[in-house]
């Protein structure tokens, strides 16, 4: 896997990361959500450099430019719910992409802490040929990409897969790492070393889906 760790280099992004993590900033859910969508635009713009372009003429007013556009067929695909307001992010960027969204949440199996993920909604295009871009602003345990990209591969081999996070643990990132085809990439704001033994990234910033929208039943 191909891993994109983009807050290793300065640059504004940090001072998104610094406010979505704070816990006396994070708690604007308005700001918190918009800041999940700004993240998502300024990886979006990092992954465009990697994409295929081609030449296309373009009428301007006073004439004709050749200008290299995307030629990527893309996908979309973000995992609910704290997906969302990130999908919105690399949703402005690549405008003429096509979506897909899917459900993955942690069901608590019993006593403790134990939880399985369950997938139980999928609304997607076909994948074959298509460059994926599977979007979850928290990558934990990894347990939810894995889970979701399983229940992608009915739909067609993509040509390309890219994933995309906020904040990932590393022990995660190495799970991921050994689900996915070897020439995925990762596009990662920050990296974290650890979990807690509730499968919460430590420091990460607490739980994304609460934060943007509120906390939700347990089931
Ligand atoms: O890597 P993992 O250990 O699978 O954890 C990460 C998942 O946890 C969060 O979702 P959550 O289950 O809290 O659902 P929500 O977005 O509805 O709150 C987050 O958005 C990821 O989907
Ligand atoms: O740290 C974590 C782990 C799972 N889900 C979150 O929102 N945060
Ligand atoms: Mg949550």
């Amino acid at each position: 896997m191909h891993i994109h760790h983009i807050e290793n280099r300065n640059s504004v992004l940090n001072h998104f990361i610094a406010q979505v993590r704070d816990r006396a900033v994070q708690t604007d859910r308005m700001r918190f959500r918009r800041n999940l969508e700004r993240i998502g635009e300024v990886l979006g713009y990092e992954l465009s450099k990697t994409l295929s372009y081609a030449p296309k003429s373009v009428t301007t007013p006073l004439g004709e430019k050749e200008v290299p556009l995307v030629e990527n067929e893309m996908v979309i695909c973000s995992i609910l719910r704290a997906g969302l307001p990130f999908h919105n992010g690399l949703l402005n960027y690549f405008d003429h992409a096509e979506n897909a969204f899917i459900s993955a949440y942690r069901h608590h199996t019993g006593q403790g802490d134990d939880f399985e993920i369950r997938v139980e909604y999928l609304s997607s295009p076909s994948l074959d040929g298509k460059t994926l871009l599977l979007a979850d602003p928290m990558l934990a345990t990894g347990q939810s990409f894995i889970s979701v990209y399983e229940s992608l591969k009915k739909l067609g081999t993509p040509a390309e897969i890219h994933l995309l996070a906020v904040i990932g643990a590393r022990p995660g990132i190495e799970l991921v790492e050994k689900h996915f085809p070897s020439d995925t990439h990762l596009w990662i704001a920050a990296i974290d070393d650890k979990l807690n033994d509730k499968g919460y990234i430590i420091p990460g910033l607490g739980d994304a889906g609460d934060l943007a929208y509120g906390s939700k039943l347990q089931h």
